[in-house]
């Protein structure tokens, strides 16, 4: 019996070696490395391909079998590969962290290129699940060396011994587990069969499974990958696209993308999800690294913004974490991740030039995700443009329409404000975009890089104001007292009355303000706040800005009645209501000033509601 650590032996004789506590090791693996002890499974047909390829190098007419079986609590995989030497069985089997795969003149370049294993743990995964390992194995490279039997055990102990020529005659490993007692689940034939398929579906070898029943061995491996099978028409293959997604990931696509990046090794599709998704999640992409299923959770394999997909795809490039379970993320997958993202914004661009309403059918369910991907791409914002839905005064539709109709475009910086101002502007012949929602804003800024000849403002109450209606002087005039007393009323807010006529009818006033009078207004709060030094600096400031305006409605029956009131008090009252239903209405979030006068309008209303009929009549 050998110890396992004792196997590399220090050059120099007074050194001493580490010693490796296997058990502690595969403890660390299985709770730290790896996310499931699944993993075995991987890890035994990542060996045997591997060492099928490197017999097909030495040896391109030897036959090429890989048998995977598993019953009675044992999994058992055959290899027709590369074999081992005694010698090799010592080194390689049981020294952890050496791999034959990084021979060579170019070391780990090699390994990656050729090879899915390169760094000498994948056996000990092996021992997450099983308690004793036994690989009997003979030699490709050397034809005369004895068969050879490696059993190691999980306390790291191991023996090999070699075995008369005919316990096996032909080149070629087979791997034989036993389970650890509670890992038996993991070695069910039912399911080892579907971990093997799951990870080895695509590897470039035909592989099969028997369960032990006595029954004809099942295909592991199903290629070509769909997206290389020959198809007699573009609609067959579509419908063999989405029977793939369905079965991979449990949703019929809306669509696919061919992700085909021939320099980058990447062959794969993208399947548009049917149903919208929050851009703050991050879809799990699966990646097959030659073939072999590297992880089914990959989040960084496309841009953020790429969220409407879920990609399959296979790679000969990208590398791999120690854990085998991710990608790592290096100036590779980065450059692999920008053209993947280019050939998604290319299909967009396509199915604009060429099939609009799959377009608009995708556009209905992830608007979202390409208005977050135009904010910083003038380009696809231009293509985009005819089709992108914008909530405007004139109905939901694109800014291409709106345009037509609307040279000038003002948008709103919240939906309450839009709510509240658009239907007056529309009434008025005012174009008014809702850039309240996500990325709408930052679109709209993008608009004149796009289309020189357009307008975009921020609505503001000049331009609001200046569409009502003004009210013919002689109105106006005999209301002077009026506005006045509202005027001296609001003097404090910091808002000015205006009177204009209006649709509709029943609005009586109408607060307007834009971010100048906004920002006066909190300049004059801070003022009202601040100790004597920043009052200086404050009040200095104070004045040239806009300020905001209560816009009453000549047409409103109210208003006229109000205006014609003989109690001054009784119409400052009323003024200070109108002023705070309005205020209300805009949603502006109320000052300490505010919601002081409102607390007086509606007292000194109640006040008026209940006097004594008598009081209300004249003292005297
Ligand atoms: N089926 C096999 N046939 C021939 N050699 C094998 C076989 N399985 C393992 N080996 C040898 O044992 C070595 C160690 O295997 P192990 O699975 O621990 O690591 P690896 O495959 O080299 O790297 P990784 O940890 O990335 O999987 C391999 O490099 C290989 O030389």
């Amino acid at each position: 019996m050998t110890s396992a650590s004792a196997a590399a032996l220090p050059a120099d004789p007074g050194a001493n070696t580490f010693q490796v506590d296997l058990r502690g090791l595969v403890d660390l693996l299985s709770h730290h490395l790896y996310s499931s002890p699944r993993v075995y499974v991987r890890e035994l047909l990542q060996n045997a391909v591997d060492a099928v390829t490197a017999r097909h190098a030495v040896d391109p007419q030897a036959a090429i079998r890989i048998r995977l079986a598993a019953s009675g609590g044992r999994v058992t995989i055959e290899d027709s590969g590369i074999g081992l030497t005694a010698d090799e069985a010592h080194s390689l089997l049981a020294t952890i962290g050496r791999s034959s795969k990084r021979g060579g003149e170019h070391g780990l370049e090699n390994a990656r290129r050729e090879f899915l294993g390169q760094f000498g743990i994948g056996l000990l995964a092996c021992f997450v699940v099983a308690r004793r390992i036994r690989v009997t194995t003979r030699s490709a490279r050397d034809p005369q060396a004895a068969p050879v039997e490696w059993l190691a055990a999980d306390d790291g102990t191991y023996t090999v011994r070699e075995l008369p020529h005919d316990a096996r005659r032909e080149p070629g490993t087979t791997v034989e587990l036993e389970a650890r007692p509670g890992a038996g689940e993991w070695m069910a034939p039912a399911k080892v069969e579907q971990l093997a398929r799951d990870y080895g579906s695509l590897l470039p070898y035909d592989i099969t499974f028997d369960d032990g029943t006595g029954g004809e061995p099942r295909p592991v491996t199903d290629r070509p990958a769909v997206w290389d099978r020959p198809f007699p028409t573009p609609a067959a293959r579509r419908v063999a696209l989405a029977g793939h997604c369905s079965g991979l990931f449990g949703f019929t696509p809306l669509d696919s993308i061919d992700l085909d990046l021939p320099l980058a090794g990447v062959r794969g599709v993208a399947y548009v999800l049917p149903e919208p998704t929050s851009p703050a999640h991050r879809s799990g992409h699966r990646v097959h690294l030659k073939g072999m299923l590297l992880t089914d959770r990959a989040d960084n394999l496309l841009p953020d913004w790429a969220f409407f997909v879920r990609a399959v795809l296979d790679t000969d490039t990208l590398r791999p974490t120690a854990s085998r379970e991710n990608l790592y993320d290096d100036e590779t997958l980065a450059a692999v991740r920008e053209a993947l993202g280019a050939r998604i914004r290319a299909w967009l661009a396509e199915l604009a030039a060429s099939d609009p309403e799959r377009l608009a059918a995708f556009l209905a369910v992830h608007h979202l995700g390409v208005k977050s991907l135009a904010r910083h791409d003038p380009e696809l914002l231009g293509l985009m443009l005819p089709w992108l839905p914008f909530e405007t005064s004139d109905g939901s539709m694109s800014l291409q329409e709106f345009t037509a109709a609307h040279p000038e475009i003002h948008f709103t910086r919240s939906v309450e404000e839009f709510r509240q101002i658009a239907p007056i502007a529309a009434a008025h012949g005012l174009g008014v975009v809702n850039a309240g929602y996500t990325y709408d804003a930052d679109l709209l800024a993008l608009l004149p890089a796009v289309r020189p000849e357009l307008k975009v403002a921020e609505l503001d109450a000049g331009a609001v104001t200046e569409r009502l209606d003004p009210v013919p002087t002689a109105a106006e005039l005999a209301l002077a007292p009026f506005l006045s007393t509202a005027r001296t009323r609001l003097q404090a807010q910091g808002c000015d009355v205006v009177l204009r006529a209006f649709q509709p009818v029943s609005v009586p006033a109408l607060y307007l303000d834009d971010r100048q009078a906004r920002q006066e207004r909190d300049r004059t709060a801070a003022l009202d706040s601040a100790d004597s030094l920043w009052t200086g600096i404050l009040g200095a400031l104070r004045g040239s800005a806009p300020r905001a305006r209560l816009v009453l409605n000549h047409n409103n029956p109210l208003i006229r009645r109000i205006a014609s009131l003989p109690d001054e008090g009784l119409t400052g009252t009323a003024v200070e209501s109108l002023y705070g239903q309005a205020l209300l209405m805009s949603q502006r979030p109320l000052r300490a000033a505010d919601t002081a006068l409102l607390n007086r309008a509606f007292l000194g209303l109640l006040e008026w509601a209940t006097h004594p009929a008598d009081a209300l009549e004249d003292p005297q």
